[in-house]
């Protein structure tokens, strides 16, 4: 049986160490302590922790240095760290190096206790959170490989992730399982369509309402953050929010609070936020429809779903699993691909990516006459590449490339948690090569 959890807590100051101390005390930890980066190495290298919580500065060194090393070196040990008070670039900047989560000054200590509490629950190693996402998020494509490895490492974080792609790709599933495999899956996971509600309900929808405090407004009602308090919200097709509105959303999340309409008081929220859309969000940040500030906060990470036709060699067991679960609701047995069927389907370009594959199939089922479908069964219309900013430059050609490239890079690089040879790899590129590249798109 596994004894109580240990702790890591870095700080300098004596008192601050003691106050941590017994703060977590009631959660039954054993907890070491480290007055800096040094001695905290040499805590690291003795022993394994459950959980590492470090002050941003230390006197040898920050908070980041930790985060790295042991996103490193320890990657099952989730670290936090305590920023000053206000100070967004450190939050953001200790989430991107790997950090579990962060909390600022002055230290809530209910609020801490609820994050190590997270942080202890955390269920599973990377190999078996792959594992369990491999049957619900199909493709043995290097790419979907990827994205669920990726997975299962957000899943082990509480940063907000923006989880971009084509229409169709997967992006709602992809948030569900990152909620489903972390340590909020206890809580609700709550996913809003943001292009669907009307603008002049979007606040009440979002916030709540107090009961008359408009026209309409016949009792009391929760909003959406308060239904996903302790889990997972999922704002899907983000970009559509109107600009007000993406002012009071970075403002909830800042505050980690929110006000129902018509209330005086203010209602602690504990969120973790992931977004989503097919459109280009650092596209409309430069033409002025998406607020810089709200962009930087939901995009910590970029989560990037690739499109069916970057993956062609997963239709085969996308088309036979959406087969397989026809036949089940209609209590048939599964229809086949004919090979000419399954050519055409490798050949299609697939705007609508795995939705529209469903929808093919499905149509194809119902209209088929022998259990065999055929390439003619499939009425696959004559389609053009989606325009998307994916495809069709804003600029030049030559910045639209580099961009492209800057994107493999970063995703590669955060996929290494900044292992350089690692990336490289991933690449297929040289080490030198990749230095080559950094320094020519200005990443260093
Ligand atoms: N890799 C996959 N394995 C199995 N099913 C998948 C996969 N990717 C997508 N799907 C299925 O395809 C459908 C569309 O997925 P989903 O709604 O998650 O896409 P989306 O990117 O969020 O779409 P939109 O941009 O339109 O909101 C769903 O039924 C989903 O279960």
């Amino acid at each position: 049986m596994k004894g109580r959890p240990v702790v890591l807590i870095v700080d300098d100051e004596p008192d601050i160490l003691e106050l941590l101390e017994l703060t977590l005390a009631p959660l039954g930890v054993v907890c070491q302590k480290a007055s800096d980066l040094a001695r905290a190495r040499q805590h690291l290298q003795q022993q394994s922790f459950d959980f590492c919580l470090t002050d941003m500065r230390l006197p040898d060194g920050d908070g980041i240095e930790l985060v790295r090393l042991i996103s490193q070196y320890c990657p099952e040990t989730p670290v936090a760290v305590i920023t000053a008070h206000g100070n967004v670039e450190t939050a953001v900047a200790a989430l991107k190096a790997g950090a579990f989560d962060f909390i600022s000054k002055p230290v809530d200590l209910q609020a801490l206790r609820n994050l190590v509490k997270r942080a202890l629950k955390l269920p599973l190693s990377y190999p078996k959170m792959e594992r369990r996402t491999r049957h619900r998020l199909l493709g043995e494509s290097a790419a979907m490989r990827g994205v669920r490895a990726q997975i299962a490492k957000l899943a082990r974080s509480q940063a907000p992730v923006y989880i971009s792609g084509e229409s169709g790709t997967g992006k709602e599933l992809v948030a569900r399982l990152i909620h489903e495999q972390g340590p909020r899956s206890a809580g609700s996971f709550v996913p809003v369509n943001c292009g669907a509600i009307p603008t002049e309900l979007m606040e009440s929808e979002f916030f709540g309402h107090k009961k008359g405090s408009f026209s309409g407004a016949v009792g009391d009602q929760e909003g959406l953050f308060h239904a996903a308090d302790g889990g997972t919200l999922f704002l899907d097709e983000v970009a559509d929010l109107s600009l007000p509105m993406q002012v009071k959303l970075l403002r909830a999340i800042q505050e980690k609070s929110v006000r129902p309409i018509g209330s005086q008081k203010e209602i602690a929220v504990d969120v973790r936020i992931l977004c989503a859309t097919h459109k280009d969000l650092a596209t409309l940040v430069r033409q002025g429809n998406f607020r810089q500030d709200l962009f930087y906060r939901l995009n910590v990470i970029e989560l990037a779903v690739p499109s069916l036709r970057q993956r062609t060699s997963d239709i085969f067991q996308l088309a036979g699993h959406i087969l397989n679960r026809l036949a089940e609701t209609h209590g048939d047995t599964p229809f086949k691909l004919a090979p000419d069927a399954l050519a055409a389907l490798q050949a299609y370009l697939f705007p609508g990516n795995v939705r529209e594959l469903e929808n093919i199939l499905e149509r194809a089922v119902t209209l088929c006459e022998s259990e065999t479908i055929g390439a003619k069964d499939l009425r696959l219309p004559q389609v053009e590449l989606p325009s998307t900013s994916a495809f069709l430059p804003a600029n030049s050609l030559e910045e639209h490339l580099a961009g492209l490239e800057k994107q493999a890079i970063l995703q590669a690089l955060e996929q290494t948690r900044y292992n350089k040879t690692a990336a490289a790899k991933i690449l297929g590129i040289t080490f030198r090569a990749l230095r080559y590249r950094l320094k020519k798109l200005e990443l260093e």
